[in-house]
């Protein structure tokens, strides 16, 4: 499905990533973990053309999509949608409408400054905020919602495209505990619920033995793991992150609670599971 091959980014001479090469065969749930500078954000903005590559090639179902540009480029930046840190809405615009940015990459200039969306994409666009349990707040401005509840707002611009990848870029680095829970649950539903791929950079050791089937470990622009969450032993952590033998596994924790009954059960009812 997407094959990256011998991928590189230097920056003035400071290689941020170094001769990454992988292959996703099938749509999953895969975790980059690394410390800081660790190139994970250079090599997910590379995957959707937000950074030029310096060397190397993306495939996606067989075509390079590294070389794209113009209209051919935003037309992959739609299939491959990326969810910020930041969550990146228009914070004086409403929910809506920011859902239905997702679309701008696809109109006619005219139509994205008239903001004239069909009745068929707004109806989406609530459908959408509907499944992610926050249609309730369709008319407020983004500003006034909370950061959990942007993001989902965020994922939620990403589904507008249906992209058959979605890449997020440290997604919860910015909530709290309970927040975080319902991201990383919303992501992993789209994922498993409509067989798109996720592929996300994690901060944290837990949040990617929780949640991912495949987790990718960078240090200095290369890969030093690739494999499943139950093969990432504190030594090979350790690896990763470049620590001593005082690593500390709490020290790279969100804390997410790993068995919070109440936590769970609040998910769920925001999520209308
Ligand atoms: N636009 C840029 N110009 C110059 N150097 C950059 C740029 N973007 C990233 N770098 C450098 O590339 C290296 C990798 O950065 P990157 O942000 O990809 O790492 P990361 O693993 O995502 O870290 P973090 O978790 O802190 O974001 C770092 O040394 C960084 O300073």
């Amino acid at each position: 499905m997407l094959e990256l091959r011998h991928l590189t980014r230097d920056f003035a001479g400071r290689c941020a990533v170094d001769n990454v090469s992988l292959r996703f065969d099938r749509p999953g749930f895969v975790g980059i973990i690394g410390r800081s500078g660790a190139g994970k954000s250079t090599l997910l903005r590379m995957i959707n053309r937000l950074t030029d590559v310096s060397a190397g090639e993306i495939l996606f179902q067989g075509r390079n999509v590294a070389t794209l540009r113009g209209a051919e480029k935003r037309a992959w930046q739609s299939r491959c949608a990326m969810v910020f840190q930041q969550f990146n809405l228009v914070p004086r615009r409403d929910v809506a409408s920011n859902v239905l940015h997702g679309l701008l990459g696809r109109r006619p200039v005219l139509a994205a400054i008239f903001d004239l969306w069909s009745e068929a994409e707004i109806t989406r666009a609530l459908a959408i905020l509907d499944r992610l349990g926050i249609a309730d707040q369709a008319a407020k401005r983004a500003e006034a919602l909370s950061g959990g509840q942007q993001q989902r707002v965020a994922i939620a611009r990403a589904l507008m495209q249906d992209p058959a990848i979605i890449l997020a870029d440290e997604p919860i680095a910015s909530l709290d505990p309970m927040n975080a829970q319902i991201v990383m649950d919303t992501l992993k539903r789209i994922q498993t619920e409509d067989g798109r791929m996720v592929i996300a950079n994690l901060h944290t050791l837990d949040t990617a033995r929780r949640y991912c089937d495949r987790v990718i470990g960078m240090r200095d622009g290369r890969v030093v793991f690739d494999g499943r969450p139950d093969q990432l032993s504190t030594g090979i952590a350790r690896e990763i992150y470049g620590a001593d033998a005082s690593f500390n596994e709490a020290a790279t924790s969100t804390a997410i609670p790993a068995d919070a009954r109440a936590d769970a059960d609040y998910a769920s009812a925001m999520l209308g599971a």
